[in-house]
């Protein structure tokens, strides 16, 4: 069965449409990267799971559904017991979700209730020295934040961790270090993860599968090796291209062709059309239905043709 599944959700803030029809699944023990630029609604929807939206936000359609409950539609007590039974979160900056009054032993024994080992559960993220349980958030450098962070997300044994970019504030060793520990701790305890980022290789290095967000919309997803290195939608392709890991030395990064999609207004069409080198007149007013493209499920209306798939290939 699914663990998570997003289906044609929409989220409006003031003036801003975030999410435009964002579908996702997610099975049992999975981890699913997602990607995309800035703004592209990845935060909102990593938010959406488990309806954690700002005040402001507001779902036009669509819903989530999370181990088959509509997170959209429960009474206060039992979305709180389903965010305590399912659901762990982390965010980029450790610091704001750690009690800076509270020592860390003190935070953990407090989510971890009676009987609860803190000492246990910061030794699953590496933390064995005693003097981490008896430190103030301050006191800690941003990687061991971060894991005290994972540690309280953990602690209640989640089927899902929701990850918003915990590691990109941390320099690049601290960066593999603490994704290390996120993985092999997910691994052990079974449970899923959800990987916002905006580390594609790291993404196809580390995720199952990858969905691919444009305009507030997933555009592509499927295996993460064979979307980022055979990619069938033309901006997942371009984004591809722009990736660090795609550039030979000495190489300059290509840029996405033009401005990142303005979600002020929903497109009619595909919100990528205006940027895309293969889009013609119906791009702009029809949009796309998904179409299979050998494993990846894509929202293109030409992914299909030989010879624009044949144009994807990285490199090209
Ligand atoms: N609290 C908010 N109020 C108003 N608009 C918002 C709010 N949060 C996000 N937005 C807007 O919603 C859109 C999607 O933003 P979101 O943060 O979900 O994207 P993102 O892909 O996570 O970006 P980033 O990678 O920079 O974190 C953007 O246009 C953003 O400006």
């Amino acid at each position: 069965m699914s663990l998570l599944t997003v289906r044609n959700l929409v989220i409006d803030y003031p003036g801003t449409r975030a999410l435009d029809g964002a579908d996702l699944d997610l099975a049992q023990g999975e981890t699913l990267g997602l990607v995309g630029e800035s703004g592209s609604g990845k935060s909102t929807l990593g938010a959406a799971v488990g309806r954690l939206l700002p005040p402001s936000a507001r779902r036009g359609e669509g819903e989530v559904l999370v181990a088959g409950e509509p997170v959209f539609d429960l009474p206060a007590k039992r979305l709180r017991h389903l965010r305590r039974r399912h659901l762990g979160f982390v965010f980029q900056d450790p610091i704001a979700s750690l009690d800076p009054t509270k020592r860390v032993g003190a935070q953990l024994r407090l989510v971890l209730g009676r009987g609860g080992d803190p000492a246990f559960h910061l030794g699953r993220v590496r933390l064995a020295d005693p003097r981490v349980a008896r430190s103030y958030p301050h006191q800690l450098s941003g990687g061991m934040a971060q894991r005290v962070a994972l540690a309280l997300a953990m602690a209640g044994s989640p089927e899902l961790l929701v990850a918003d970019e915990p590691t990109a504030a941390l320099d690049s060793q601290v960066r593999e270090e603490v994704s290390d520990v996120v993985f092999a701790l997910a691994a052990e305890a079974g449970t899923s993860i959800l990987w916002l980022s905006h580390d594609l290789p790291a993404v196809a290095r580390r995720c199952d599968r990858v969905a691919v967000m444009y305009g507030g919309r997933v555009v592509e997803r499927g295996p993460a090796r064979e979307v980022l290195g055979r990619p069938a939608h033309p901006y997942t392709a371009a984004l591809a291209r722009s990736s660090p890991a795609a550039a030979a030395p000495g190489v300059r990064l290509a840029p996405v062709p033009g401005p990142p999609a303005g979600a002020r207004r929903p497109a009619p069409g595909c919100a990528f059309a205006p940027r895309c080198a293969f889009a013609v007149e119906r791009c702009a007013h029809e949009r796309p239905a998904p179409v299979r493209v050998r494993e990846q499920d894509v929202l293109c209306h030409r992914a299909a043709e030989p010879a624009v798939r044949a144009a994807q290939e990285v490199g090209a």
